[in-house]
């Protein structure tokens, strides 16, 4: 399968080409608190400044109501954009009309024009197809060519990724095509051994993951409030944990298919058992059999894996050749139960080989890091891109479909596969540990968050409740996922959640490169 890429779109020089972007970044009072996703849309952009091209950039950031609202005015990152590549970076004041027209007029070979918020068109997210439609043909007139490279969009079905793909010739971008390449890695003939670490909360999500990989992995750790259902699927009685009693069933099938399969299920064997759900509830150390026998008895509740089990996964991480890792390992956000997934993230940062962080609420950017624990301790460190576990499901789901990848980016010439719900996250409630945590971190004031813009604030801001997630972006809330991606910094990181302090951890990560991908030249698929 061979994704269109840049080079499809012929000679570029004096062309106009639209570059779908995400650049969907955190905003503090204006002021960007993240700019990983605009340095990740750099090496597509200077690509297309050098060949010639007259570039066109256009973005959602967060979710207005289809009109303007200047506190999700793209304009910072206009400046931000023009900082990074050096060069003036022209800024219009709408998307579609006489601003943008102006400046699309006025751009030179070589030269790189803002359109304001995408979304500040009712037509952008539209449910209607025709008023999608007739937004992509403005879009449309302002370029000849599109290239999309918003990964953490393209699976949406709006007017600039979907409908503008089939109006202009189109190809990924760089950004893409590199992420594309890192899911590619952990699906064809990944280095062995290959283990994948599950945590987070979200059961049902991650299943789904679970089933492709399953065929694939040598190693299957569990961590996390997930834990729970497996630990009960075990038949283990788990107090107050969280657990998922619709899905047991599921996850007994996978672990007698893991059995099966000879994957080796790894799952704790101790877990820090808590009072109640808070940041200084008491907590103790129990066997993962014995949850209920700790002192706080039924109403006990698992809050971390214990250290035996922390060390046990970190020692089959760092044994591995290929680590995806998805979800922390307990309640991170709190200080006391951060222990299993720094164990994790600290073995991670040790791969010799690939390793692939994923995930909406990045463990490593948690606001009790202390990222000078984490660093790096080898020259050749691991890799990563992460995308939340529904992103890279999808990404599974359309692997093992007879879809094309182009189609995946929504360089569609065929159905798009949202059409044929494949790309949508299916629904789940706005429930788990990240939410509480989140209100018991709020409660105590510890920390003050504000969603503005996609990225900001702290991941549970950003769950809306699905009904409002489908409305806001115009879509069936049946098929609405709750939002992820594949945004990247340095080509890996997504930051969700980011705030001033969790930035500085992955930063210090990043800094150390303990967890950058090495390059890979992008093959034919
Ligand atoms: N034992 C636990 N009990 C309750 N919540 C937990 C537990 N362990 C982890 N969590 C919570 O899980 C949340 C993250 O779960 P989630 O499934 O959203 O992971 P994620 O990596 O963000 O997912 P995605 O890949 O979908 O983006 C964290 O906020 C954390 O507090
Ligand atoms: O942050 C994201 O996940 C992307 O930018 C998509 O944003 P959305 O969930 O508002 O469509």
């Amino acid at each position: 399968m061979t994704l269109r890429t840049l080079d499809t779109l012929g000679s570029l020089e004096g062309k106009r080409v639209i570059v779908r972007c995400d650049l969907n970044v955190p905003l503090r009072d204006g002021v960007i608190a993240d700019d990983g996703r605009v340095r990740a849309s750099l090496p597509t952009l200077n690509a297309l400044i050098n060949a010639g091209a007259r570039v066109i950039v256009c973005s959602h950031l967060g979710r207005p109501n289809g009109s303007p609202d200047p506190q999700y005015s793209l304009e910072p990152v206009a400046q931000r954009l023009s900082e990074l590549l050096g060069k003036p970076v022209a800024f219009a004041r709408d998307t579609v009309g006489e601003s943008a027209q102006h400046a699309v007029a006025a751009i030179e070979d070589g030269g790189v024009v803002v359109l304001e918020n995408l979304r500040f068109n009712a037509g952008e997210t539209a449910k209607d197809d025709a008023a999608r439609k007739s937004f992509a043909a403005e879009l449309a007139a302002l370029g000849d060519a599109l290239v999309s490279d918003g990964f953490g969009v393209v699976h949406r079905k709006q007017a600039s990724v979907y409908e503008l793909a089939q109006l202009l010739p189109s190809a990924a971008g760089l950004l893409i095509a590199t992420e594309l390449d890192v899911l590619d890695r952990l699906t064809e003939n990944p280095e062995r051994p290959y283990t994948v670490v599950l945590g987070g909360s979200k059961v049902s999500d991650k299943l789904g993951v679970i089933s492709h990989l399953l065929p694939r992995v040598d190693r299957l750790l569990v961590g996390g409030g997930m834990l729970f259902t497996f630990l009960a699927a075990e038949g283990h009685a788990v107090a107050s944990s969280l657990l998922e009693q619709d899905q047991l069933d599921t996850v007994r099938g996978y672990i007698a298919d893991a059995r099966e399969r000879g994957v080796e299920l790894v799952l704790p064997t101790d877990v820090v058992v808590a009072s109640g759900f808070s940041a200084d509830a008491s907590h103790e150390t129990v066997a993962a059999d014995a949850i209920e026998q700790s002192a706080f008895g039924a109403s006990g509740i698992g809050l971390d894996i214990g250290p035996d089990s922390a060390a046990r996964f970190a020692e089959a991480i760092r044994d591995s050749k290929t680590v995806f890792w998805n979800g922390p390992m307990g309640v991170f956000e709190f200080p006391a139960f951060a222990s299993g997934t720094k164990a994790v993230a600290q073995a991670l940062t040790e791969v010799d080989g690939l390793g692939v962080v994923g995930g909406e609420t990045p463990p490593l950017q948690c606001a009790s890091w202390d990222s000078r624990t984490i660093s790096s301790g080898t020259s050749r460190p691991a890799a990563v891109p992460a995308s939340s576990s529904s992103r890279v499901r999808s990404y599974l789901d359309w692997r093992s479909s007879d879809g094309s990848l182009n189609e995946f980016v929504c360089c569609a010439e065929q159905a798009h596969p949202a059409d044929r719900g494949e790309l949508e996250d299916e629904p789940r409630p706005p429930a788990g540990g990240g939410d509480r945590a989140e209100a018991a971190l709020d409660a105590e004031g510890r920390r003050s968050r504000q969603r503005i813009g996609g990225g900001g604030g702290v991941p549970a801001v950003h769950r809306h409740p699905l009904g409002a997630d489908a409305d806001r972006c115009g879509q069936d809330p049946v098929r609405t996922r709750l939002a992820g991606c594949l945004g990247a910094r340095f080509g890996c990181i997504h930051r969700r959640g980011v705030g001033s302090l969790p930035r500085e951890a992955g930063r210090a990560i990043c800094d150390h490169r303990a967890l950058r991908a090495p390059r890979v030249p992008p093959r034919e698929r």
